[in-house]
Formats: structure tokens, sequence, C-alpha cells
């Protein structure tokens, strides 16, 4: 039977609609339908494009097809798709004259549908064109106006302007629409920063010093993840707030250290590193094939002294002994309201209950996990996101609970020059803003020696 490849636009109307129905990961089903669909590497470009675009820009997408539908009509699904994304290329994708994105539209819905679909594509987005788009300026409220230009849930948008105020939370939700810069970080028990880069820009990478982290690298052209370099073990992706944590966790001698959410092992191998491979780690993560990868890049970095555990950390204290670690990190599971860029997705399958929810974990896995931990020994808590229900509430109601325990003021003490400015007391919050990163939180907590 003759395989029937779809292009580009049809191979995204696809992911779209899968992610629609199933709630699929967008990065997951972009390679599936890459390699099903024989996409050649010229076109993986737009067809990401399209498909994050559209994700990202969604509710933005829908404002603008509002005056050009009728009300009562119920359109199948897919064509409301299709037609999201051809406005999508028609607005942001400058490239594509809109004439084409019209015509390729048209085809899909002929092809799929019947000639009465493509006749009702074909009307609306010409009908669109000749209107002009609908203005956000037309609506009203500052939160509704905010929640829609830039396609983020509207209980989410209260939230950030009561959290932060109107101007921080437009800041987010705009970065938010952009692509992050790819960073990594440089093994330097293996090798120098210096020597790094230039292996990479032989390779051909357009590589720069990271501004914030003095071990970590941008990538500005390029994936290093393809890169050997990275097979040799001289790198690490990692965000630079994710760099922030063990630089936080103050491990400059050979300490015992428990990371008590460690997979894929980001900081883990950073924290060892740190440590010159001397002392010990112990990751542990909840799921076993999760800790697999914590032990390959592990390997990969050379890193013998990471030891692994598959172990759910609310229940540590009955099988690891009391205060015997020097440092603990409890990077904890959370909302991933800062790297909301990466995973547009998130972004319409994430509520309100679910910030409760986890506030709740997050307390159960800190409340297990001090008492490992030694007198006088430093706690620190981490999240990638920026919701003060999962961040400042879970560290003042852990401290409100556990008397023997204090904010360790010395945080900023530890950081990189540029970074101590975003720290207040024990508490470090990174927003995507700052610098371009993901968003972060970190809270450093010491166990009372008496
Ligand atoms: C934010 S991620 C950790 C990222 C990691 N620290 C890094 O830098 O690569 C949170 C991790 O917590 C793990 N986790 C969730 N609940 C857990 C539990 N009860 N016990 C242990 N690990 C848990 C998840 O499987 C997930 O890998």
């Amino acid at each position: 039977m003759k395989k029937t490849r779809k292009n580009v636009r049809e191979a995204a109307l696809d992911i779209l609609e899968s992610i629609q129905k199933n709630q699929a990961y967008s990065n997951l089903l972009l390679n599936t339908t890459i390699k099903k669909n024989e996409i050649p590497t010229k076109d993986i470009g737009l067809l990401t494009e399209i498909v994050y675009g559209t994700l990202q820009r969604k509710m933005a997408l829908e404002y603008y097809l509002r005056p050009f539908l009728n009300k009562g009509k119920k359109i199948e699904e897919w064509v409301y798709i299709l037609l999201q994304m051809t406005v999508y290329q028609i607005v942001y994708l400058d490239r594509i004259p809109d004439h084409a994105a019209i015509n390729e539209a048209v085809e899909i819905a002929k092809k799929r549908g019947h000639k009465g679909i493509s006749g009702f594509v074909n009307a609306v987005l010409r009908n669109m064109l000749r209107q002009g788009l609908p203005s956000f300026n037309e609506i009203q409220d500052d939160i509704e106006r905010l929640s829609i230009e830039t396609s983020h849930p509207h209980w989410l948008v209260k939230r950030w302007v009561e959290q932060l105020s109107l101007e921080e939370a437009r800041k987010m939700c705009e970065i938010n629409l952009t692509a992050p810069t790819q960073t990594a970080r440089v093994n330097t028990t293996k090798i120098s920063v210096d020597e790094c880069l230039a292996l990479l820009i032989e390779e051909g990478f357009q590589v720069e010093v990271s501004a914030v982290i003095p071990e970590g690298i941008k990538i500005l052209r390029g994936n290093v993840a393809h890169s050997t370099v990275f097979e040799k073990g001289y790198l690490t992706i990692q965000d630079e707030s994710s760099m922030i944590v063990a630089y936080a966790l103050d491990v400059d001698k050979p300490y015992s250290v428990l990371d008590a959410c460690a997979a894929p092992g980001g900081k883990s191998t950073h924290i060892a590193e740190k440590m010159n491979k001397e002392g010990k780690v112990l990751s542990i993560d909840l799921h076993e094939h999760k800790v697999k990868l914590i032990k390959q890049n592990a390997d990969r970095l050379d890193l013998p002294t990471i030891e692994t555990k598959a172990m759910d950390s609310r229940k540590l204290d009955s099988t690891l002994e009391a205060e015997s670690f020097d440092r603990i990190l409890l990077d904890a599971p959370c909302s991933g309201f800062g790297v909301m860029r990466r995973k547009p997705d998130m972004k319409y399958t994430k509520t309100e209950a679910d910030v409760d929810r986890l506030q709740k974990i997050q307390l159960d896995l800190l409340t297990s996990v001090s008492s490992l931990l030694k007198k006088g020994g430093l706690l620190v808590y981490s999240t990638c996101t920026i919701d003060k229900a999962e961040n400042e509430e879970v560290v003042e109601k852990f401290l409100a609970e556990n008397v023997q325990f204090e904010r360790d003021l010395t945080l900023a003490e530890r950081l990189p020059l540029d970074l101590q400015q975003y720290t207040t007391g024990n508490e470090l919050q990174i927003l995507p803003q700052y610098f371009g990163s993901d968003g972060f939180y970190i809270a450093a907590l010491r166990k009372k020696v008496q």
C-alpha cells in the first residue's frame, strides 16, 4: 500500500488536533510526526513554529477569528484549528505571503473535508484580510485584555497581577511568547569554560559565556545536545536559573548531600561537580525510569560520587538515618509556571486546584526530608514556578511548624554577584524577564545547632 506522507501544514494540523484531544505533549508529538511523515530537515523549523506558535497564541487567535465566525454555527474542531494556524501564519510569520497561507488552508480543507468546508475556510480568511483584525484595545478590563492578548488563562493572569503587579505580569506574559535560548553548564571537573567554548566553536556552534553564571554558556546557534562536546561529558544542558541552586546549597567542601527530587539529575551533577568529585550525593526520585536518567547523566559526566535510588521522598525518614546529611536539596515537583514558554500546552491544562494540591505535596516532602539534615546543616527548597502559594507560602508554613529551622540570611553572599540583587533575605525569585532564564524560586533554610 502506498504510504501517504503529509506536508508541513497537514502535519501541524494533526499534531495540534492530537494535543487538543488527548492533551499529549507537544514535543513528543512533534518528533513522532516528523519521523512518520519524513518531513525534510528544511521544513522542521516551519512545522515547529506553526505548532508552538499556534499553541502559544491560541486565545489571541480565537479573538481574531471571532468576528468572522457565525456565532450560532458549530464548526468542526479540526476546521477551527486549521483556521487558527492559518491566522497565526498570516499575523505572525512575515515570510509567508497571506495568499499562500490561505491557499494551503483551502487545499487541506478540500482534501480532508469537502467543497463546502473549503469554501467556508476561504470566506472566513479572506473576510478577515479585507476587514482587518479586531483590536485588543476594544477589551476594557486590563486583566482580560492581557489574558487574551498574550493567551494566558484569565485566572492565572489575575493571580500574577495580584502577586506581582500589572506591569511585571505583562512582561512575564510577553516573554512567555518568545522562544528560549539554549544554555548549558560546563563540567569544570573535565574542562575549562574557555576550552569548552573553543571546542564548540570548532564544531560550528555560535556560543558565548553566560552573563550571570561563571560556568554557564549560551548557545546562540545550533543544538549542543548533538555535539561531540556533549557526548564527551563536557556539558549539561540546563537553564541558567537552575544553575543557581548549587550555589545556594553552599557545596564548596566534600559534603554528604541528599537531592530528594533529583531526576534527570541536572542539579545533582552540578553539586557533584562543585564538590570536585569528592563527598557524596544521594540522588533520589520517585520513578525508576527517571532514576536511570540520573545514572546515565552521572556516567556521561564521569561523576562517580553520585549514588541513585528510586524512592518516595515523603517516606525517607523511615529508611535513612536521621540527621545524616550536611546538605539537602528539595527541588520540588511544582506547577512549572516558570517554564511556560517551553511547554505552551501547559497554559491551558493547569488549573488553580493544581496549585493547592502541589502545595500539600511540597510541604509533605519538605517535612519528611528535614529530619535527615544534620544540626547546623543547610536545606534548600526550590521550584521552577513563580507562584507564591508553592514558594513563599510553603516556606512560611514549614517554618511555622518546624521551629528547629530558621531562614538562612547569608544566601546572597554565596551567589554570583549579578544575581545577588534578586534575593530578599533567605529567598530568591527569578522572573523570566530578569535575564531571559526560566522563572525560578530558591529558599535557604538552616537547621539550628541548638
Ligand atoms: C523539578 S523535578 C526535579 C528536577 C531535578 N532536580 C533536576 O535538576 O534535574 C521534580 C522531580 O520530583 C520527582 N518527584 C515527585 N514526587 C516525588 C516524591 N514523592 N519522591 C521523590 N521524587 C519525587 C519527579 O519525578 C521529578 O523528577
